[in-house]
């Protein structure tokens, strides 16, 4: 199990913080989509030039031109990039075709996804990695349940999990052994990052 850290809605100084601060203890650095948003490909570069020994999630969130952004992820360093999975098959099948020419990764968010006839079709699609994920605006109504597993049990898929995931809830969400716990916020808005950062990891390695 993998600890990446999102970062979302920060500037470029904080994002650069952060990530010296928890180092030691993350294994996924996500250039999230509101840093995107703000940045563009340039900060997925200025990252993995910065921080070879780890992967870069570029959370590109697309949903159409799916070879075209998954391309300018990947070309910009990313080794994982994501697309919706309410998104056209095409679009789907186009991500996953440029991850497979780069030897790289595509991730199939699940933001609202509820239905597990959705997920057999995303694997007949040729899906292999998906997230499941309670979006942000979502988190006022509750936050990422271990429920959700019930989505992809059984089907084969690699998995990672978000949505305001913090020390409390993290203990039993590793019990579902996800191969990546995506955390931002519970590590981003903390007072000590490391310390909290340094306590998750322990937490998923002693799981
Ligand atoms: O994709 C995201 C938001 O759309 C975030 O990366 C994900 O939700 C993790 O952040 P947090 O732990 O703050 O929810």
């Amino acid at each position: 199990m993998k600890l990446q850290l999102a970062l979302d809605r920060l500037s470029r100084e904080e994002c650069m913080r952060l990530v010296q601060d928890t180092y030691e203890s993350i294994d996924i650095i996500e250039i999230g989509t509101s840093v995107i948003k703000e940045y563009g490909m340039s900060i997925v570069r200025e990252f993995n030039d910065q921080f070879p020994d780890k992967m870069i999630m570029a959370d590109m969130k697309t949903c159409d031109a799916g070879g075209y952004e998954t391309n300018q992820a990947l070309d910009a360093g990313a080794d994982i990039a994501t697309v919706m999975a309410f998104s056209s098959n095409l679009t789907i099948q186009d991500c996953l075709k440029v991850g497979e020419d780069h030897g790289k990764h595509v991730m199939v968010d699940l933001l609202e996804v509820d239905s597990r006839e959705k997920l057999e079709h995303l694997k007949e699609i040729g899906v292999e990695f998906v997230g499941l994920h309670v979006g942000k605006d979502k988190q006022q109504e509750g936050k990422f349940d271990v429920e959700l597993f019930n989505l992809v049990d059984d089907l084969g898929l690699q998995v990672a999990v978000a949505g305001g995931i913090n020390e409390n809830t993290l203990p039993d969400i590793v019990q579902k052994k996800p191969d990546i716990l995506i955390v931002g916020s519970a590590i981003t808005k903390a007072d000590q990052p490391k310390l909290v950062a340094k306590r998750m990891k322990e937490i998923i390695n002693n799981a």
